[in-house]
């Protein structure tokens, strides 16, 4: 293959993740190239998160995500951790700073290996969710499934991360409901017409909840980080929690937590999770062909 760059599989929690490196080029990875990888079981992926040359000064790369369905997404917690340790692991740096179409991002590499990603600032207002409606308290919109007299959902508190959310909140088992189903009608209603990620969340305590998340373009994943973000700030919003939350990913592979941290002193979002590397190869951008790198690093490391 000759128009090809390095790629490393990776995970966040198990949400799969490819991370690309685009860097000194000036193509993106194509939409059908994105299809075409998450078609192939042993390439499939949740979201690319795609490192091309920084834009602006002060960043060290621009960050282009892709979901597994080729549409673009503005934001992806798990997969910003897995490019930290690959960067990480290259350059030796710890601390990196990334542009991506949701803004400015700050992110460290702890000593126990755990990643720090400063998301930003959540959005509430309804129109830059966004909603198709006007609804002065996005911390409860008028959105139900199931029978109007028993609805299964209902009452979602509607925010972005850069992306779209809705956190539904239950009080069973996340892993009871049959979110295959109820997902794609609550992605693709007409109330988000930029579609939205659904979040199913079960506060446990002031400082913990357990979700289960149904992602815009990508499906039921095993974790979706922005999700848990959106959670947690929602959880504080909506008085059911502190600032501060351990959300447990119900179906996280494997199993974990993401610690999330609304700082009030300047209203951003800090998530800190674990990364991990599963192995690495080379890939044409344009195509989605691949092939797997057979010299594996000695010490294991992440390694584009
Ligand atoms: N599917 C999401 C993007 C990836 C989110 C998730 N994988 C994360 O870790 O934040 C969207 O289209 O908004």
């Amino acid at each position: 293959m000759s128009n090809t760059v390095e790629f490393a599989k990776m995970n966040g929690l198990g949400n799969k993740i490819l991370v690309v490196d685009m860097r000194g080029r000036t193509d993106r990875v194509a939409p059908q190239a994105a299809i075409a990888l998450a078609a192939d079981a042993a390439t499939a992926f949740d979201q690319i998160m795609a490192i091309h040359d920084p834009r602006v000064d002060g960043t060290d790369a621009f960050i282009d995500i892709l979901n597994c369905d080729g549409s673009k997404a503005q934001a992806c917690g798990n997969g910003t951790r897995c490019v930290v340790q690959a960067l990480a692991a290259e350059t030796g740096r710890k601390a990196f700073t990334f542009q991506t179409v949701a803004g400015i991002l700050n992110a460290v590499e702890h000593a126990d290996g755990t990643i720090s990603v400063d998301m930003g600032r959540p959005v509430f207002e309804w129109d830059r969710v966004p909603l198709a409606e006007e609804f002065h308290d996005t911390r409860r919109i008028e959105l139900q499934i199931g029978p109007i007299d028993d609805p299964v959902l209902h009452s979602p508190s509607a925010m972005s991360m850069g992306n779209p959310h809705a956190v539904f909140w239950v009080d069973r088992d996340v892993m009871s409901y049959d979110l295959a189903r109820f997902g794609p009608l609550l992605e693709n209603h007409p109330i988000f017409p930029e579609r939205a990620n659904i979040t199913l969340a079960q506060v446990t305590s002031r400082t913990a909840m357990t979700t289960r998340t149904w992602e815009r373009g990508a499906g039921l994943t095993l974790a979706c980080g922005s999700a848990a973000c959106a959670a947690a700030v929602s959880g504080a919003r909506t008085g059911r929690t502190g600032r501060k939350v351990d959300v447990h990913v119900a179906s996280a592979n494997p199993p974990g937590i993401l610690t999330i941290e609304w700082r009030e002193s300047d209203d951003h979002v800090v998530m800190t999770g674990p990364a991990e590397w599963e192995w690495s190869g080379m890939l044409d951008p344009a195509t989605g062909a691949w092939q797997r790198d057979h010299e594996k690093p000695a010490d294991g490391a992440a390694a584009l």
